[in-house]
Parts: structure tokens; C-alpha cells; sequence
């Protein structure tokens, strides 16, 4: 399948491929970040095979090889796996590691001990931050890939090698864009975790933070539970649904007496001022409906970082914009504000862009970073399939996810090969 492999034409100095046994597991990854930790690893599992012309293997060894340089590399089948905790209770990450013995091919051993070598790729604030503890609970030595170049690594991974990763959202309207590898580079990745980074992308490896903005992900959760009083996320989320932010919200036509002002193309419902109509009203908290209250928030931060991106757009004469972290989580209000807030600024001149993964792709850099030296390489050959199960892991419960959101326990069928 073109452009869906990745450094199969690298140079590789020695040979040989260690095999891995069947449904062995590998190459964990993770991005541990200021709110979610993201966890990414590849299972093997030889139930099914797929040739590149998409025609099915029976089960066992597979006869594929690939060559490069010379060598010969078995191709190997499996899924590469997603999973997410909040930070705040990494314990719960910890042991799911423990429990689906994700250090030692799908077996636990207590006593083994880990060697460095043996030691996990991660990223994010987290790897530093968490490095003590993952030492002293599971004997794991976290080996530190830079932050930005993981997001980089896995936007560029997802978008040259996920067939329908990237789509547009416009009045209720998903549409996937069809990538061209031959013209994907310049674009801005916006990526809205806790905080927000905005890089100028122009190839592999070759980019530049140019913005971030600190009104981001953790503002709208942690605000919102402040003010609504919602035990999670996934309630803030679905009570915005709910709500009406006009009630909060000063709008152009309550300042214009109902009027646009359309001589600067203001309509009468532009929101002119967030939360402004709480100034004006004799209304304490308890007198605004939290729905209403997650709506205008949900929006005012949305729009403000899709405004700031497109000024970032416009410094560089970017046309492109993707957006990914967790904050978006495939919510249909999100991806409506910040596109409708690119379209209006840049007067329909640049596109926001939505990834289907938004939120691994720090996990995923550090996932493909086993490619580089001193580890056990794992080259993603093929990509095939796509399986979402709507749940997501919480100590030893599995949880129903959001509709919609794809992400949780999700994994992607895929052949790779190990050098
Ligand atoms: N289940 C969740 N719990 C908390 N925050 C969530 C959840 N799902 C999505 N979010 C949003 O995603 C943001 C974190 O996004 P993420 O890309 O993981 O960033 P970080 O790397 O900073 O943790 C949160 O600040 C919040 O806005
Ligand atoms: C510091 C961070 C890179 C950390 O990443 P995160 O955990 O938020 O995904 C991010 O929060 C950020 O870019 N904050 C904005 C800082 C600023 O440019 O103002």
C-alpha cells in the first residue's frame, strides 16, 4: 500500500530479525502529560494476516519477509493498542501495566528483573516527573523522548500512514480529507492538551514551536468544574451539550439593540463579549443553569484557540491546520467552534482539521521512536484495519465511552517488522 510504511528504506547495519512468539506483546510507549497519561503498545497475534494486496494469510508464521539494505525481515501481525488514565491516578496506569503484563510479552514475572534495556520509551512532563515512581513500582526505567517531537512524530505517522485520520467539521458535517504525501508539509499542528502548542510543520523531524497559549484544555476542565461543580470530564462535556450560551454570553445584538453591525460583518449573534451578560444581571452563580455555563465556556476557550491558530496560520501563510489533544474528544460543538472561528478570520482562506486519534499522538511518537537506536526496532509495515470497542479501562472496570469518541481501548490491525 503506498506511503503506508514507515523507515523501510532505512539503512540498517546488521542483520537478522528477533521474531516475537505469538501474541507477545512490545514496544509500550507513553505520554504522560499534565492531565492524561496516554499509553501505546503493539500486540502480536497471528488470527489474522493480510498480504499487500489486502488478501488474507491462514493463521501461523507468516511467509511474508520484507528486504532492505539487503536483509530480510519476517513481517509480523498484530494491532497497536490505546489506552488513556488521568495523571492524577497513575496508580491505575501502573497497574493495568501489572495486570496485562505489559513489560514482559504478555507474561508477568515478579521476580525479573528489568533491565535498561528493557526499559519503556516515554514522553510528556509526566516522564520526568512520574520517572521515581515507575522505577520503584515496576522496575522501569523511562527513557525520555522530547514532548514536541513525539507530537510531530506521531501527526506525521497518522497522517501519511491512517487512512481516514483527518477530517473536516462544519455544521454538523464530517468530511475526511484525502492526504497527499507529496504536498502535506507546511502545516500548523495545534495540540489542545492542558495547555495548548502550536508547531510550523515542514517534514519529518523539520519543525518549529512558534505559539502556545496556556487557555487550553486544563482552563476549560478545571474552570468548568469549579463553576458547574461536575465530577468529570465526560459530564462537563455532556452537559455543554445542554446548554444554551446566550444566556451568558453578550452578543453584538444585545449591545446594537438587536442589530448587526454589519458594516464589520458582526452579525447580531456574534458573541461580542463571553460571559458578559453575568456583569449586567443581579444573578449570582447559583442563578445560571450549569448548562449554560459549560456551553459559553466550552466556546469562548474553543474560539479563542482557534482564533490564536489562525493568526499563527496567517504569520506563516499556512492553509493547514490539524488539531489534536484530548480536549477536542471528537466533540461535535469543539470542532464546530474552532472551525467556524478559523473560516470566519481567515475569510475562508484556511481549513481546521481534525485528527481521529487527537490524543495519542505524543504516545505515538514515542511508540515510533523504538525505530531509532538502542532498542529493538519496530517498523510499522502496513496499517489495516481500524476496531473501536467504546470503552475505556479504569482499575479493573470497563467503562462505556462517549459517543463518538473513538479513542479509548481502540487498536489499529497492523503488520510490522522488528530489526
Ligand atoms: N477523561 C478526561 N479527564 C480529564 N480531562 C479530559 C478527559 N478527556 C479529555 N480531557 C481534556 O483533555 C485535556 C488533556 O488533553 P491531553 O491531550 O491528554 O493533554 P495532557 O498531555 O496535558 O494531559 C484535559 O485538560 C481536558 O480538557
Ligand atoms: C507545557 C506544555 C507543553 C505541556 O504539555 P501538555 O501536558 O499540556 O500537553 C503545554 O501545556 C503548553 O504548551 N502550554 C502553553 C504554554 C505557553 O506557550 O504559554
Amino acid at each position: 500500500m503506498e506511503g503506508r510504511s514507515s523507515g523501510i528504506e532505512r539503512n540498517l547495519e546488521d542483520g537478522g530479525s528477533k521474531a516475537l512468539a505469538p501474541d507477545e506483546i512490545s514496544h509500550l510507549a507513553l505520554d504522560i502529560g499534565g492531565t492524561l497519561i496516554k499509553l501505546v503498545y503493539f500486540s502480536r497475534n497471528d488470527s489474522w494476516s493480510v498480504d499487500d494486496k489486502g488478501a488474507k494469510s491462514p493463521k501461523g508464521d507468516s511467509p511474508l519477509r520484507v528486504s532492505c539494505s539487503n536483509l530480510d525481515y519476517p513481517i509480523l501481525y498484530g494491532r497497536i493498542h490505546f489506552a488513556k488514565f488521568e495523571t492524577s491516578k497513575v496508580n491505575e496506569c501502573l497497574e493495568f501495566i501489572r495486570s496485562k503484563k505489559l513489560l514482559h510479552g504478555g507474561r508477568w514475572h515478579h521476580e525479573a528483573p528489568v533491565s535498561d534495556k528493557n526499559g519503556i520509551k516515554a514522553t510528556g512532563g509526566g516522564a520526568y516527573k512520574f520517572a521515581d515512581l515507575f522505577k520503584e513500582n515496576l522496575g522501569l526505567n523511562l527513557d525520555k523522548e522530547d514532548e514536541m517531537d513525539c507530537l510531530v512524530g506521531g501527526a506525521n505517522f497518522l497522517l501519511k500512514a491512517v487512512h481516514h485520520e483527518a477530517f473536516t467539521y462544519m455544521d454538523g458535517q464530517k468530511e475526511f480529507v484525502q492526504i497527499d504525501h507529496n504536498d502535506l508539509y507546511p502545516y500548523l499542528l495545534v495540540n489542545i492538551g492542558s495547555g495548548v502548542s502550536m508547531l510550523k510543520v515542514d517534514g519529518d523531524g523539520k519543525f518549529e514551536r512558534v505559539s502556545g497559549t496556556n487557555v487550553g484544555g486544563g482552563t476549560f476542565w478545571g474552570l468548568g468544574r469549579l463553576l458547574t461543580k461536575c465530577k468529570s470530564f465526560d459530564e462537563l462535556l455532556q452537559l455543554s451539550h445542554q446548554g444554551n450560551n446566550r444566556v451568558i454570553d453578550m452578543l453584538v445584538g444585545d449591545i446594537y439593540g438587536g442589530m448587526d453591525y454589519s458594516k464589520f460583518g458582526l452579525a447580531s449573534t456574534t458573541i461580542a463579549s463571553s460571559f458578559g451578560k453575568a456583569i449586567s444581571e443581579n444573578k449570582e452563580l447559583e442563578d445560571y443553569r450549569p448548562e449554560d455555563v459549560a456551553r459559553s465556556l466550552l466556546r469562548m476557550i474553543s474560539n479563542n484557540i482557534g482564533q490564536i491558530s489562525y493568526l499563527n496560520a496567517l504569520r506563516f501563510g499556512l492553509k493547514r491546520i490539524f488539531f489534536g489533544g484530548f480536549f477536542i474528544r471528537g466533540h461535535a460543538y469543539t470542532m464546530d467552534t474552532i472551525s467556524v472561528a478559523v473560516h470566519f478570520w481567515s475569510k475562508g482562506e484556511a481549513k481546521a482539521m481534525f485528527l481521529r486519534h487527537e490524543g495519542f499522538l505524543g504516545a505515538l511518537g514515542a511508540f515510533m521512536s523504538y525505530e531509532k537506536n538502542n532498542y529493538d526496532g519496530l517498523v510499522v509495515h502496513q496499517l489495516v484495519e481500524q476496531v473501536s470497542t467504546s470503552a475505556s479501562y479504569s482499575g479493573d472496570k470497563i467503562h462505556s465511552s462517549l459517543a463518538g469518541d473513538l479513542n479509548d481501548n481502540e487498536s489499529i490491525g497492523c503488520s510490522v517488522y522488528t530489526t
